[in-house]
């Protein structure tokens, strides 16, 4: 971009934070829309949300709103975050597994949530995390080197981080089978696009759909699989530093009162599934892309063998991987593991001259707003270096928003960053691998972006 445009799109973007926008009207019927949530949620996305800033849509008689600007992103979920709430939907889908824990509670009850595990993320107690990274990452690239078929690439790197997770926030009390608790969160997200639809429709929750017995005995386990661990630790009154000391010693400031081991429940649940699934399929979808682009494969190997001096991976080291970073941030901004956020509108507002009033349900397209025609050159492609130097200070800083933004913001950010740098320095450097198949693999939207079949590779020594 020269000089010239750079400052006319700067003046656009200024102006677009005071002018008023006439949002763009989705014609699509409650009914086309509904088809295309239960058949993958992610074609429910209006496809105008991927040119426009704003984009209205009316479902069974509701409103909704898509934001696709960054600035437009920035007034609502930073400077309106009171007025908004996570919302019935969210709630319906997330509630029976999550209760009001820290992802979907609003208000006091998350602030003093919020406050009770911040110190657990700040940067002192995430390096210290690093060594169990690293191990984990060494574990996975081990089973890889003795194994001959083909590895489906998601599961694997869902082992991984559920194994990271569990050492780093439950100390790693695994009296639980690691295989079983994966299995249920999968399940219990299985029919997670009926629950979109019906919650859409309004419908009776005890209405049942296909695989909702499944989802709701797989909720039973994995809340009495923790309950158990919360128990234990209660009972022997042994403390280990970790997120189940931080919630049992928490006391909201209003009340006094302490968590209760359902509340804590909520939250452990919260933080297991929120915290590995997403690295896992962001890890995914890099290694996919890294398959198909060698070129920036062997700079991300160069600069791996530049810092480690060809031995083994450092916890000190994995700051000063810029590129291996910058690959992992591209690969989240083309398939974002999070691709939809969204809020109701609790106290009415104005958004670029729209009238939000309360009810209304507002959606940030993640997905579409990093593949926005207006914000990024050739959006489809991947290209590392647009998180590098000058691109990246350039950018409207809501233009890239894998973790969300304003003060729900992810609280895992830093420690998923490091996670998946450590995690692609310890086994890119060891193998290589090759997809089975030259078929692109297709998005769907289970809450979170999965490939809609497994992504296949072999892996080889290197
Ligand atoms: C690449 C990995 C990750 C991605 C893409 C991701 C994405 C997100 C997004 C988009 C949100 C905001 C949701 C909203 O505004 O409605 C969020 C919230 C949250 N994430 Fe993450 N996340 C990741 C990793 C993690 C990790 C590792 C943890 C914990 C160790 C975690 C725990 C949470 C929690 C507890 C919240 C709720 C925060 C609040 O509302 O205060 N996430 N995440």
């Amino acid at each position: 971009m020269n000089r010239e445009t750079e400052a006319l799109t700067m003046m656009a973007d200024a102006a677009a934070e005071i002018a008023p926008e006439i949002p763009f009207r989705s014609r699509r019927s409650s009914l086309a829309v509904l088809t295309a949530l239960l058949r993958n949620p992610l074609s429910a996305i209006p496809p105008e949300a991927f040119s426009e800033k704003l984009v209205l849509a009316r479902v069974a008689g509701r409103d909704s709103l898509y934001i696709c600007d960054p600035a437009l992103i920035q007034e609502a979920l930073l400077r309106n975050a009171d007025a908004l709430g996570k919302g019935d939907t969210m709630r319906r889908v997330l509630g029976p597994a999550v209760g009001q824990g820290l992802l979907t509670a609003d208000g006091a009850h998350w602030r003093w949530q919020r406050r009770a595990v911040a110190a657990g993320f700040q940067h002192d107690s995430l390096t210290s995390f690093l060594p169990a990274m690293i191990a984990a990452a060494e574990a996975t690239r081990d089973s890889w080197l003795g194994k001959a078929g083909p590895l489906d690439i998601g599961q694997e790197m869902m082992r991984t981080t559920f194994a990271i997770i569990v050492e780093t926030m439950l100390s790693g009390s695994g009296d639980f089978d690691a295989g079983k608790v994966e299995g249920a969160i999968t399940d219990y997200l299985e029919p997670s696009n009926f629950m979109f639809a019906y919650s859409l429709l309004r419908t009776p929750e005890w209405l049942p759909y296909p695989g909702r017995r499944r989802a709701l005995s797989s909720v039973a386990y994995l809340r009495e699989t923790l309950g158990a661990i919360v128990a234990k630790r209660r009972a022997s009154g042994e403390h280990r530093n970790d997120l189940v000391d931080m919630l049992l010693a928490s006391a909201d400031p209003e009340s006094g009162r302490a968590m209760s081991d359902a509340e804590i429940v909520d939250n452990l649940l919260t933080f297991v599934t929120a915290g590995h699934e997403t690295t896992a399929l962001g890890l995914a979808w890099t290694f996919h892309l890294l398959s198909r682009h060698r070129a920036v494969e062997d700079a991300v190997l160069a600069e791996i063998e530049a810092v480690t001096g060809g031995d083994a991976l450092k916890p000190e080291q994995v700051m000063a991987l810029p590129l291996t970073r910058a690959v992992f941030q591209e690969a989240m901004r083309l398939y974002p593991p999070v691709p939809v956020i969204t809020r109701q509108v609790e106290d009415a507002f104005q958004l670029g001259g729209v009238t939000l009033n309360k009810g209304m349900v507002l959606y940030v397209p993640i997905q579409a707003v990093h593949r926005h025609e207006r914000l990024w050159d050739l959006p489809d492609r991947f290209e590392p270096a647009r998180f590098l130097g000058e691109a990246a200070r350039l950018r409207h800083r809501y233009a890239y928003l894998p973790f969300g933004a304003g003060p729900r913001i992810c609280i895992g950010s830093a420690f998923a960053t490091m996670e998946a740098v450590a995690i692609l320095a310890v086994l890119l450097r060891a193998i290589r691998l090759e997809p089975l198949t030259q078929e692109p693999p297709e998005p769907t939207l289970k809450i979170t972006l999965r490939p809609k079949r497994p992504l296949l590779m072999t892996a080889t020594a290197r």
